[in-house]
């Protein structure tokens, strides 16, 4: 596990009249079925900005602002290693088309914590959820 590559991952924290946007992962590949936020890998040459923005366009058809970093936080899944950069976006336009996603809501802070949820999340929920 030590001498694993980590792999850099981007999650959009995207707030609109106090909720913030979960996706749900489609019921193969990757954490199936599990709810997260929006992004994925950041790619060579990359800014984390870059990639939030390319993501949320790609996945989801929307155009955001990255507005701060939240929280990076380290997670060795079975198969992989991620460290999980999570920015507080601000939607700017567009509207949601579940491109990449088999689900959306918009999820109250107190009430991220009851969705199944990938697990280099639980401690983005937690502290969104105060
Ligand atoms: N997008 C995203 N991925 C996450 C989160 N939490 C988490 O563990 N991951 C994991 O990070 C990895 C990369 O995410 P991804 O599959 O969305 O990345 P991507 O869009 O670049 O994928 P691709 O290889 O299909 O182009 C996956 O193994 C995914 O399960 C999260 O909140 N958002």
């Amino acid at each position: 596990m030590q001498n694993r590559k980590v792999l850099r991952v981007v999650a959009g924290v995207v707030k609109k009249d106090g909720k913030i946007l979960l996706t749900q992962r489609y019921d193969k590949g990757d954490e199936t079925g599990l709810w997260e936020f929006p992004g994925g890998k950041v790619e060579t040459c990359e800014t984390d900005s870059d990639a939030i923005c390319r993501e949320l366009e790609e996945e989801l058809a929307i155009q955001v602002e990255v507005v701060s970093p939240l929280i990076e936080t380290l997670h060795h899944y079975p198969d992989k290693s991620i460290l999980l950069c999570s920015y507080e976006c601000q939607w700017i336009s567009g509207s949601i088309l579940l491109r990449c996603h088999q689900k959306m809501a918009w999820v109250e802070p107190e009430k991220l914590l009851d969705f199944e949820l990938s697990a280099a999340d639980v401690p983005v929920v937690r502290m969104l959820a105060g």
